[in-house]
């Protein structure tokens, strides 16, 4: 057994679950329910009411993280220590949205005026394009902006630049190309004009099989269509940590923006790898995004383990994942510029918790990170939404909402609202059987009828939900929505004991699919894999089943 399971904390959690009221007594007896577990801060509303918690369960949950030593691992991390162990890297994308005079070491160089010059770097590359001082190579004004990247370096800038879309100031049209099936590219290249059309290679490591075979075909497709090979320099920029690559590759080193070994992909919307949305939303926007980021920051840093919002995120998906088997949690936007971030919660969560070693080699005894999914409401509620109200698995939700909308027309916005609520309250409530049979007293059905029927529409209720509200969807407001996100994973795999910062299931993904390809292209068939893998491979060198 693992110090975690063996711990006392541990085993009390265990014994309370067993025996819990359900979530209806615990709101009949507390009218302070809503106010007693309730948090606001960085223009948020976290509403965590409708949970199976009680105050001594908080308590246990609370003395968990403790142990766990949560509030060094905090501390660490904003610290600038090698957090990462497996890779012995600092995790700081804190810092690439602490204000210009904090001092954050990592190895002993303060890396804040690197990121300040960045951030100088980006406005100056934004501005040149918007004035149109940057121009292609006919002449004409840039009008359209390329992303080329995967993983972190694709699902940041494209959700968050589709969240901010009330932001956009028109200047430029941004679009996004990941997956290599030539396909995606192909049909961007379509609708492009190779004279006003700047492409953004971001890749941290510069060696990602995807997005330089599509920065390749780019760059094909503009000297075909009329560009030169002295016209990259105009036409190519790239984020990337590996400067060495990128030039060998052609792009012209005044067209890098720097990105560190300290950032991870999917926590690095907030560095250069977020040009697109600087370009579609203006660098002050961006500038509030970081803003808003820097808010839940300093939350998460300073405020008590009781009273920070990602922490008590964190525990309750501790609690649910451990102690109740939930083995998915789902994200549900009331809002339709959010409608992407499920997805992006995904890669945060999954790649930084799915793993099954401790930090000290042995596996786990506990599961770890849930499969994060969900999509937005209302359309959800004719859908899924079904298996969360009466399936046999248990699926804790988060609802997000925006008390203001960007469109008020009619009476959308209220209606949006009281699903959203309605549907917390049905998940918390359910409906027992007597209530439905009392529903169906007035049909015309038998009575032996109405009592079966009445069984079918039992809801057990008592089902998770946490409800997170801002005034308005603005950059400030979804910086902190993020920043509360990622820092609620930190605090799972704190306890959790593992490192939510390595990929290692990833690159071996990488690294078979390259040998793979190797094989593909070779002179004779594949032979020597195993039977299926061989023959996947051969019908693929044949082109037909
Ligand atoms: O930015 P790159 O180095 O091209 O990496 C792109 C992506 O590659 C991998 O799949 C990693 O697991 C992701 O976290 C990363 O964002």
């Amino acid at each position: 057994m693992t110090h975690l399971t063996q711990s006392a904390s541990w085993q009390a959690l265990k014994a309370m679950s067993a025996d819990l009221p359900h979530m209806r007594e615990l709101f009949a007896e507390n009218a302070q329910r809503f106010e007693q577990l309730s948090l606001k801060d960085c223009g948020l509303l976290l509403d965590y009411s409708k949970n199976r918690l009680t105050d001594a369960v908080l308590q246990e949950l609370l003395k968990l993280a403790r142990e766990a030593g949560l509030e060094q691992k905090i501390a660490a991390m904003f610290a600038g220590e090698a957090i990462n162990t497996t890779e012995q890297r600092a995790v700081l994308h804190t810092a690439l949205r602490a204000p210009a005079d904090a001092d954050i070491r990592v190895d002993g160089v303060n890396v804040v005026p690197e990121v300040q010059q960045t951030l100088a770097q980006m406005e100056a590359f934004v501005e040149a394009l918007y004035s149109g001082q940057w121009r292609g190579y006919t002449g004409k004004k840039i009008t359209d902006l390329v992303s080329i990247g995967i993983g972190g370096s694709f699902l940041g800038p494209k959700i968050i630049s589709e969240a901010l879309r009330p932001y956009w100031n028109g200047k430029l049209q941004c679009h996004f190309v990941a997956n290599v099936d030539g396909t995606a590219i192909s049909e961007k290249l379509k609708k492009l004009d190779p004279e006003t059309t700047l492409f953004l290679m971001s890749s941290k490591s510069f060696g990602t099989q995807e997005t330089l075979t599509n920065t390749l075909s780019a760059k094909e497709w503009f000297l075909a269509k009329g560009g030169s090979q002295q016209d990259i320099g105009k036409h190519f920029a790239a984020i990337t940590s590996n400067v060495a690559k990128a030039t060998a590759f052609g792009i012209d080193e005044d067209n890098i923006f720097p990105m560190w070994d300290w950032v991870g992909g999917r926590y690095s919307l907030w560095s250069a790898i977020g040009l697109p949305i600087a370009a579609l939303i203006g660098m002050d926007n961006f500038k509030a995004l970081l803003a808003g980021a820097r808010a839940m920051d300093v939350h998460f840093a300073s405020r008590p383990l009781e009273q920070n919002m990602p922490v008590i995120m964190g525990l309750l998906s501790v609690w649910y994942n451990n102690f109740f088997n939930a083995q998915s949690h789902v994200v549900l936007t009331y809002d339709h510029y959010l409608r992407g971030l499920p997805a992006y919660f995904q890669q945060l969560d999954m790649e930084s918790n799915g793993k099954s070693a401790t930090l000290d080699g042995n596996s786990v005894d506990y599961s770890t990170g849930p499969v994060i999914w969900g999509g937005e409401g209302t359309n959800g509620q004719h859908a899924y939404h079904q298996l969360l109200h009466q399936g046999t698995a248990l699926i804790p939700a988060d609802f997000i909402l925006p008390l203001q909308s960007h469109n008020p027309i009619g009476e959308h916005h209220a209606q949006l609202a009281s699903n959203c609520f309605g549907q917390t309250q049905a998940l918390m409530q359910g409906r027992t059987f007597d209530e439905a049979l009392a529903e169906l007293a007035d049909s015309p059905l038998s009575e032996a009828e109405k009592q079966l029927i009445a069984k079918h529409k039992v809801m057990e209720g008592n089902k998770p939900s946490n409800t997170l509200l801002m005034d308005k969807l603005t950059p400030i407001t979804l910086g902190a929505l993020i920043a509360l996100y990622e820092h609620r994973t930190l605090v799972q795999g704190a306890i959790w004991d593992i490192n939510s910062f390595d990929q290692w299931g990833v690159e071996l993904g990488k690294t078979l699919g390259n040998e793979v390809l190797s094989r593909i292209g070779a002179e004779q068939n594949s032979q020597d894999l195993d039977a299926s893998s061989n023959a996947l491979i051969n019908l693929f060198r044949q082109g037909k089943i």
